[in-house]
C-alpha cells in the first residue's frame, strides 16, 4: 500500500508522459476483501443491469459492442467499502488539477462484471455526445487471474496499434485519458472491476450532456 500523494504523483506523471499509468497492490488486502464483497452481495442481489452504449436518446444496447453488466455507485456515500478506492481518487483529482489544469470537478463510477465469453470492442470514452469524460479509470477485482483468461485491457494509438495490454489483475488501478481509444477483449472467465470517470462538471449535470 502506498501513501495518497505519492499514488497521485505516479499517475499524473503517467498521463503527462504517456496519457495513461497503472499502479499495482493499490489496496490493502482487507480493504480489498471488502470491496470484492460488496459487489458479491450486490450480484446475489441482483442489481446488475446490463450496459448500453450512448446516453438518453442515444442510448442502446448491442451486445455486439460490450456485454457488461454494471451498477452505479454512489461517490457520496462515505460509509461505502469502495471509499478506500475514492481516497485515492480525490487525491489524484486535486493533484491532475494543479498539475496538468484539467478542471475536474467530480466523478462517476459503477461496478461492472464481463460474463464469459464477453468484451467491449475498440472505443474511446469520451466523444461527442458525452465530452465531459476527460480520465478513465479501472479498478479490477480478478484473483489468480492468467494468461489464458483473456479479459486484457487493451490501449491503442491513433492509427489503431495497441501501445498497452493490461491483464485484469486484483488490486490494479488502470488510469487513462478517456479520449484514448481502448478494447476489453472477450474474457474466458467472469471478469470483475470498478470503472470510473473524472468529469469536467458536477455529476448532476451529466443529463445535460
Ligand atoms: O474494464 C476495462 O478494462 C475498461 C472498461 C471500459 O472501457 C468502459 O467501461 O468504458
Ligand atoms: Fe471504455
Amino acid at each position: 500500500m502506498y501513501n495518497h500523494p505519492f499514488v497521485a504523483e505516479t499517475i499524473s506523471a503517467g498521463i503527462i508522459e504517456k496519457g495513461y499509468a497503472v499502479v499495482d497492490n493499490l489496496l490493502p488486502e482487507s480493504e480489498l476483501q471488502l470491496i470484492k464483497e460488496r459487489f458479491e452481495e450486490l450480484q446475489q442481489e441482483d442489481e446488475f443491469l446490463k450496459a448500453g452504449i450512448g446516453k438518453q436518446i442515444h442510448f442502446t444496447i448491442d451486445n455486439t459492442v460490450r456485454g457488461d453488466f454494471i451498477r452505479w455507485i454512489d461517490t457520496k456515500d462515505q460509509s461505502a467499502p469502495v471509499y478506500k478506492l475514492y481516497e485515492y481518487v480525490n487525491e489524484l483529482v486535486q493533484n491532475l488539477n494543479r498539475t496538468c489544469f484539467l478542471g475536474i470537478k467530480d466523478y462517476e463510477t459503477h461496478y461492472a462484471y464481463y460474463p464469459k465469453g464477453k468484451g467491449y470492442k475498440m472505443h474511446r470514452d469520451r466523444f461527442k455526445t458525452n465530452p465531459h469524460r476527460i480520465v478513465s479509470f479501472v479498478f479490477y477485482l480478478n484473483e489468480n487471474w492468467h494468461d489464458g483468461d483473456g479479459g486484457e485491457l487493451v490501449l491503442y494509438n491513433e492509427e489503431k496499434q495497441p501501445i498497452e495490454t493490461l491483464a485484469p489483475k486484483e488490486n490494479r488501478l488502470a488510469v487513462f485519458l478517456s479520449e484514448t481509444l481502448h478494447e476489453v477483449k472477450e474474457c474466458n472467465s467472469e471478469r470483475r472491476s470498478i470503472t470510473g470517470w473524472l468529469l469536467d462538471i458536477p455529476t448532476e449535470l451529466t443529463f445535460l450532456g
